[in-house]
């Protein structure tokens, strides 16, 4: 009988243990990163969530453990912030001209017009808001066709509709592409919507799973207190049973048009 084996990871961290000093920032950490899924890592302040992102970048190298790579493998990533002189003239187009002297004039805008900004090709990256930027800068990410998109804190200066349309977003070229997602987001809830596995960091993996278990998860509660079931205003329930359009319980397990 034909078996069905799981994908082998885009990268994987075996043990990974980096210090800065005398400071342990990651202990020992394993992670595996599968194509078509998104990772998110969350942890508080300090935790070594950009520390890790740059070990699956290749560029922080591991105090000890291995980092396995697939052959070939091609990463987008896009930077928590990026700094701009301001007296430097630097429009749109060619900043990603820039980054992939490769890409032809069509394809910068085929990536603009994926991250939904094919407007913004001749503007200055000084005039761009924050929403913009972010979306130029996953328009660069994206130019590379990556296997893994690394992303940190890609929300960051977006308010919650532009941060709703960007998680959208990300699923559709995890979709498109194939690619593998790592991505590090401070918004629990939107982190919960929208990803396929959450890690949850504190130095150390303290648990991971799908986001309904990691929800659940005593050391997820410990890390992030204001997530106990007391403190959310969010209602979730689970169901074992269907309902009416009415909204009463339907006796068969079944719904059906009232
Ligand atoms: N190059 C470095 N040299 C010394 N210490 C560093 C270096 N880079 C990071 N650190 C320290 O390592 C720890 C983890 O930093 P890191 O940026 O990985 O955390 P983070 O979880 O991404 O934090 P944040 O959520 O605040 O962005 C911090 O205490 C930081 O000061």
């Amino acid at each position: 009988m034909p078996t069905c084996s799981a994908p082998s990871p885009l990268v994987a961290l075996h043990d990974v243990s980096v210090r800065y000093g005398a400071q342990t920032v990651l202990d020992r950490i394993r992670l595996d990163i599968p194509p078509r899924r998104i990772v998110t890592l969350i942890g508080p302040n300090g935790a070594g969530k950009s520390t890790l992102a740059r070990v699956v970048l290749g560029i922080c190298k591991p105090d000890q453990g291995q980092v396995t790579r697939r052959a070939g493998l091609r990463v987008g990533y896009m930077p928590q912030r990026l700094r701009i002189d301001d007296s430097l003239p630097l429009s749109v187009d060619n900043f990603l001209a820039l980054a992939d002297a490769g890409t032809r004039h069509t394809g910068r805008q085929a990536a603009l017009a994926r991250t939904g900004v094919p407007h913004l090709q001749q503007r200055a990256m000084q005039a761009l808001s924050g929403g913009e930027m972010q979306r130029v800068l996953l328009a660069r990410a994206l130019l590379r066709r990556p296997d893994l998109l690394v992303l940190d804190e890609p929300a960051q200066g977006v308010d919650v509709s532009g941060q709703d349309a960007l998680y959208g977003l990300l699923a559709e070229v995890r979709d498109e592409l194939g690619c593998g997602i790592l991505l590090i987001s401070h918004d629990l809830h939107l982190v919960m919507a929208a990803t396929d596995e959450v890690v949850c960091l504190q130095h150390h993996i303290c648990c991971s799973g799908t986001p309904d278990a990691v929800r659940s998860d005593p050391a997820f509660l410990d890390l992030f207190p204001g997530q106990r079931p007391s403190h959310l205003a969010l209602y979730t329930h689970e169901h074992d049973h269907a309902h009416r359009l009415d909204g009463h319980v339907s006796c068969d397990g079944h719904s059906h048009d009232a």
